[in-house]
């Protein structure tokens, strides 16, 4: 058990009625995402506070109990406090979850890594990859945290409002620091929201990133009204691509076919709350991706997250086809009609072959 372990329990808060310490909890993003979560974690007990940039929203959560730009209806824990204030909200918590958009992940740790207590773990629920260099969030948070630090990813299917709602939802957290992980799922754990544990964080955070280009793909197809047969293969297929590039990455086989993977890859490909589903809709029917982005208003990590996965798919050599033309159409380079005449005319060949 690495030392600052032990100082995390300690801090932890007075006993709860079980056996589960209370924590100081703070989370970092008021968008739908950091909300759910923060949610949860303060109907859990626990001493939670969201911290946000928008100051009409920090508001709502702590007078009206709503967030209303991102969760608008959905009544909010009494208990859960939201603050704009970083060093005040990061500088006395037990331990911190980062559920910022992939682009601001890097920014943020690097800000909260001076203001943290020594001992507070960071944990992030933010899927994706450090848009321009393709490094992996744990890479990242590597960077700016200490090389002790303890360190977790959130990831699985999880609809942010169907959490809020109280829906049965699973999801997984990984890290190296077995003692950390279980911490932050223990958190989370409630009657209806099971929370598992794992150490695969490369295969984690490589499932959650690359879910999204292909709920692009699945969306296209349903856009396009090319059937349910198209949309099972291309899941499939799909799903190949991740256990192939996870593979060539050196993250676990099982970790892809676990939540983490095919569990969030079916959610986002079948699901019209994904908005990266939606995008890909939207494009099916003939809308450029800028009216796309536009009227969903809200983060659509796809559009920066196929360029990582391609990047990362050519430094090891894979080809991954399916990802290449979602990224090729949310470039404008190929129109989806194009997109489906290249996969389909690609030869013919074993399935387990590349
Ligand atoms: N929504 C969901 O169901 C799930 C989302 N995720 C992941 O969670 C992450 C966050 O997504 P989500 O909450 O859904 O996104 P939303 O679009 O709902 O909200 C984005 C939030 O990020 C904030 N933000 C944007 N840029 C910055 C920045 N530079 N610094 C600080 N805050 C910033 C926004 O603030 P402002 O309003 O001021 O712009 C807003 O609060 C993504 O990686 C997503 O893939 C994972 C699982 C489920
Ligand atoms: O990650 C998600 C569900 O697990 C949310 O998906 P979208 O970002 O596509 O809405």
């Amino acid at each position: 058990m690495a030392a600052n372990q032990s100082a995390t329990s300690a801090a932890a808060t007075t006993d709860s009625t079980d056996s589960a310490p209370l924590q100081r909890v703070a989370v970092l993003g008021a968008g739908s995402w950091g909300t759910a979560l923060a949610t949860l974690i303060a109907r859990n007990g626990h001493d939670t506070v969201l911290w946000g940039r928008d100051r009409v929203v920090i508001d709502a959560v702590n007078t009206r109990h709503e967030n209303p730009r991102y969760l608008p209806g959905i009544p909010l824990p009494e208990s859960l406090r939201a603050s704009d204030n970083l060093a005040e909200c990061v500088s006395t918590a037990d331990w911190i979850l980062v559920v910022v958009p992939s682009h601001a992940f890097a920014e943020t740790v690097q800000a909260i890594a001076p203001l943290k207590r020594p001992g507070a773990g960071v944990a992030w629920a933010t899927k994706g990859f450090e848009p321009g260099s393709g490094r992996f969030l744990h890479e990242v948070a590597q960077e700016f945290l200490s090389a002790d630090a303890q360190l977790a990813v959130v990831t699985g299917p999880s609809f942010a409002k169907e959490v809020t709602q109280g829906l049965p939802t699973a999801l997984t957290v990984h890290g190296a620091d077995e003692q950390f992980c279980e911490m932050v799922a223990e958190a989370m754990h409630s009657p209806n929201f099971r929370a598992y544990t794992g150490d695969d964080m490369l295969g984690a955070e490589l499932g959650g990133a690359m879910k999204n280009v292909l709920a692009v793909a699945t969306g296209v197809a349903d856009g396009m009204e090319l059937g349910l047969n198209a949309r099972a293969g291309l899941i499939t297929r799909g799903l190949n691509e991740m256990m192939r590039l996870n593979q060539a990455i050196g993250g676990r086989a099982e970790t892809l076919m676990g939540l983490a993977g095919l569990g969030d890859l079916v959610l986002t490909c079948t699901g019209d709350l994904s908005r990266n589903r939606r995008l890909g809709l939207a494009l099916g029917h003939g809308k450029s991706i800028d009216d796309a982005v536009r009227e969903i208003g809200q983060v659509v990590e796809s559009v920066q997250t196929a360029d990582e996965v391609m990047r990362l798919a050519n430094r090891y050599g894979i080809e991954l086809p399916i990802s290449q033309a979602v990224q090729e159409t949310l470039h404008g380079e190929i129109t989806p009609a194009e997109g489906l005449r290249r996969l389909m005319s690609r030869e013919r060949k074993s399935e387990y072959s590349n």
